[in-house]
């Protein structure tokens, strides 16, 4: 038996699986990686399932710890042995895999630990580089590589409950994204990433507070920015529309302005929601009787449809201030090569980010669409775009901006170079559709059935042997499947040195500190003066 040697295969093999028993001495690990000798025919399989047994102690009647113990005083030590399920991954020629084998490997056939340098071979990267996401899990002097152009063009979900390391994820992968000089947005739901550092060098990461140009939203985004759709409030709809046009028209002969002055209101000039807001609150005060063919027309009736318009844009345009900017760029203008945008959305609500996020990937993609189709428009392709908190704006049960948008890139962003990664840590919130177009999975710790469960439904490369996996897993463990790999592989995913704030709280030591400082409220309001 060689050193590399585990066992032989046991007698009731089928093509797909089979058996092992050890060599004595010899515990073969779960997610193993081995070959499996059969005369000229190796076939690569990976240890689902190891078990062990105690030749003494297995008759049914040692009901009592105490049998045992009167066993042990006579033989000392039982005679342990193992034996261990393997998984068929698919026959070996050289480094290179074929399909599974189509008869069973015979009985008796040695099964050996995969060596490293056919394991190197296979995770190594496609074309000369690719993204060093870790190593094998259970073999760490190979290095694994994910294919980026898998990944940009098959999509990535990253899953896991809190804690289980997605964000260390997502930085890894955005880092070996820049140095390959590629580009990346990523919308950054927690201001976890904001103004972050990454490790690589000649890349760079720009962090931005997100602002819209109202000039540049749709009427059907204007509606959902105040909360209102044709079939929820059909008049004020409507109103919304017609207002929406003709300070549209207005802007465009430059009256605008005077609108908004005669109105009473705040607003540049050039701002096509004060114009809109200028436009209601003029009807509004002329009570629907106005000459102005530019303000609204209507009947006494719909008077209280005019008021509620109103109010719900004072409103939107008081809380969203800050994000609603005339003649803001847009937020794709900020891609380039080697670079991380990072679009800040810790201090926006759940409505704004989700028409900043939804609008921000339509724009992405109808600018690579018109990039392709040879328009002269500048865009840095492909770009991969990353979606943290996936449950929130790409949810199963509601009917988001993010969700439309989303479904949009996961079909067609393959073909004009937008790729789509989800982060989140409750998969069976995603929605599923999106979630089964997402190809490839790097999931981390999973605990909930349910969620397993999900997962294993939209994802067509993930079979129950991992599944089974999913609860065991430490931090940075990970299960990866799908085309940018070429074989289903568990992980550790390296530690990225990226800055985050995101990490895990160290509390004694942010405690520690405090008191070191006498950062107390009382000293801290005397400090300040107050
Ligand atoms: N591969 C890894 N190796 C070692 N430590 C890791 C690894 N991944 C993450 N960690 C550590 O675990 C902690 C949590 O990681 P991370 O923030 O990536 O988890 P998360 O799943 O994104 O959590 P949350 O859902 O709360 O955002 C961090 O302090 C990080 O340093």
């Amino acid at each position: 038996m060689g050193s590399d040697s585990l066992g032989k295969v046991a007698p009731g093999t089928t093509p797909l699986s089979v058996q092992m028993v050890a060599y004595e001495g010899v515990i073969p690990r779960v997610g193993e990686y081995v070959i499996l000798e059969d005369g000229d025919v190796r076939v690569l399989g990976m240890i689902t399932d190891v078990i062990m047994g105690a030749s003494e102690l297995e008759r049914e009647d040692l009901l009592q710890a105490n049998y045992y113990d009167k066993i042990l005083k006579l033989i000392e030590r039982p005679s342990n042995w193992i034996k261990a399920s393997i998984k068929m991954i698919g026959v070996l020629d050289g480094s290179n895999i074929s399909g599974t084998p189509k008869i069973p490997v015979s009985p008796a056939a040695d099964v050996k630990r995969a060596p490293t340098n056919i394991l190197t071979e296979i995770f190594k990267p496609n074309d000369g580089d690719g993204i060093r996401i870790g190593s094998l899990m259970t073999r760490d002097d190979v290095d694994v590589y994910l294919d980026p152009d898998e990944i940009l063009s098959r999509h990535l979900a990253i899953l896991a409950v809190t804690g289980a390391g997605k964000s260390n994820t997502v930085a890894v992968i955005l880092e070996e994204i820049l140095r390959l000089g590629g580009v990346a947005l990523l919308f950054d739901v927690h201001s976890e990433y904001s103004n972050m550092s990454l490790d690589c060098d000649g890349c760079y990461v720009e962090t931005i507070q997100p602002e819209i140009d109202p000039l540049t939203l749709s009427i059907d985004e204007v509606a959902k920015l105040i909360g209102i759709s044709y079939e929820s409030a059909a008049k004020m709809y409507i109103f919304l529309k017609r207002a929406h046009k003709n300070a549209k028209n207005l802007l465009m002969r430059e009256e605008l302005g005077d609108y908004i002055r005669r109105a009473g209101i705040d607003g540049d000039p050039q701002d096509l929601l004060a114009g809109i807001h200028a436009i209601v609150k003029l009807s509004a005060d002329e009570e629907g009787g106005s000459d102005d063919e530019n303000l609204l027309r209507y009947e006494y009736r719909d008077r209280e449809s005019i008021l509620s318009l109103l109010a719900r844009l004072e409103h939107v345009r008081e809380r969203y201030s800050r994000v609603l900017v005339s003649r803001a760029g847009e937020i794709v203008d900020h891609l380039n090569y080697g670079k991380l945008v990072v679009v800040d959305l810790g201090q926006l609500d759940t409505e704004l980010t989700d028409i900043v996020v939804g609008k921000t990937l339509l724009t992405l993609l109808d600018r690579a669409k018109k990039r392709r189709m040879g328009s002269d428009v500048w865009m840095p392709i492909p770009v991969l775009s990353v979606i943290e908190e996936a449950h929130i704006l790409v949810p199963s049960m509601m009917d988001t901006y993010t969700n439309y948008a989303a479904s949009k890139i996961a079909r067609e962003g393959r073909k004009f170079g937008i790729g789509l990664c989800l982060v989140s840590q409750r998969p069976k919130g995603i929605n599923t559709d999106i979630l089964s177009q997402m190809v490839n999975k790097i999931i981390l710790r999973v605990i909930e059935p349910e969620d397993q469960a999900y997962i294993r439904r939209a994802t067509e490369f993930l079979s129950e042997d991992m599944v089974k996996y999913l609860p065991s897993l430490d931090i940075g463990e990970a299960v990866v499947v799908g085309p940018m790999l070429k074989i289903p592989a568990l992980i550790k995913v390296r530690l990225s040195k990226a800055k985050r704030r995101g990490e895990s709280l160290k509390a004694r030591e942010l405690w520690k500190r405090g008191i070191e400082r006498k950062d107390f409220r009382d000293d801290y309001y005397s400090a300040i003066g107050d």
